[in-house]
């Protein structure tokens, strides 16, 4: 989803694009990243389960990313950017595992009435407290706009996994064609509610927010990497205190924001 058709996906602005090219490369992150406090982090367990490299689900003709691949067309400036320190941003801390997230899990939707029927979304498999780091989002950065949304054979514009990154630099990302589970996040809209499954020892789960996200992209600065990245969170416990996270077996959902579902829209009465 990109800015021009640009239907980015979601969050802050970010966007989805759509891209393809045969010339992307994996860049080797800068030796030491630099040091940054760590905020405090509610108690998740990201240990990983087992040792396969995949995720439970992952589409084995993709590749599965664990860290950022790069466009050739991304230069050295852009590069820069994206590796100089924000202190203001959340931080995705060192300790965070790299690969599969035991936390979550990529799931086939079999439900005919969810809008995203046959595809897979994204559940979490513990609960997930509000303002938790659930993935980094991870593809390909590119440039967000100009000649560089052509990669030779494939087209950011035409993808539906493309967010902004950061568009001072003017570099988004896209996880079209690789990527981690962050990439299966769908947008809330449609979604039926599914009461969560009950959890030992709890007699009521708690009340869920119905026909909202429960979880939104943020810029982070990645502390593994040495970059900004975009990552997906669950949302803060809200003003008024009521928001309790995402429970276990529940589908974490995003906004993609309206220009996302417009931009489609237009790009349907195109093709009329
Ligand atoms: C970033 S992908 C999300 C993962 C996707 N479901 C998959 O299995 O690859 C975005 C695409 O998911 C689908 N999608 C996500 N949320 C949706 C919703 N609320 N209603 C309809 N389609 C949705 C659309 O096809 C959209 O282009």
């Amino acid at each position: 989803m990109s800015e021009t058709r640009k239907r980015k996906h979601p969050a802050n602005e970010s966007s989805i694009k759509r891209t393809k090219s045969s010339k992307m490369t994996k860049e080797t992150p800068p030796s030491k990243p630099p040091s940054q406090p760590t905020p405090s982090q509610p108690t998740l367990s990201t240990t990983p389960s087992n040792d396969d490299p995949f995720p439970v689900n992952w589409p084995k003709s993709l590749p599965y990313l664990t860290t950022p691949a790069y466009s050739p067309q991304i230069t050295p400036s852009q590069l820069s950017l994206l590796r100089t320190l924000d202190p203001d941003l959340p931080t995705i801390p060192g300790s965070f595992p790299l690969g599969p997230a035991p936390h979550v899990k990529i799931t086939p939707i079999t439900d005919p009435k969810h809008p995203a029927h046959g595809q897979s979304g994204l559940f979490a498999t513990q609960h997930l407290p509000p303002d938790t780091l659930i993935l980094p989002y991870l593809g390909h950065y590119h440039p967000g706009s100009g000649p560089g949304l052509q990669d030779e054979d494939y087209d950011y514009t035409k993808s539906d996994y493309d967010l902004w990154l950061d568009r001072d630099a003017d570099v988004a990302v896209d996880a079209a064609r690789a990527g981690n589970e962050a990439r299966f996040v769908n947008d809330y809209r449609g979604i039926p509610f599914t009461p969560p499954e009950p959890v030992p020892g709890q007699k009521k789960p708690p009340k869920q927010q119905k026909g909202k996200p429960n979880a939104e992209f943020k810029v982070a600065w990645d502390e593994r990497t040495g970059q900004k990245v975009m990552s997906v969170w669950v949302l803060p416990r809200g003003k008024k205190g009521l928001n309790t996270g995402i429970e276990r077996g529940e589908e974490v959902m995003v906004s993609y924001g309206r220009g996302f579902w417009e931009g489609r829209k237009q790009e349907g009465e195109g093709e009329n």
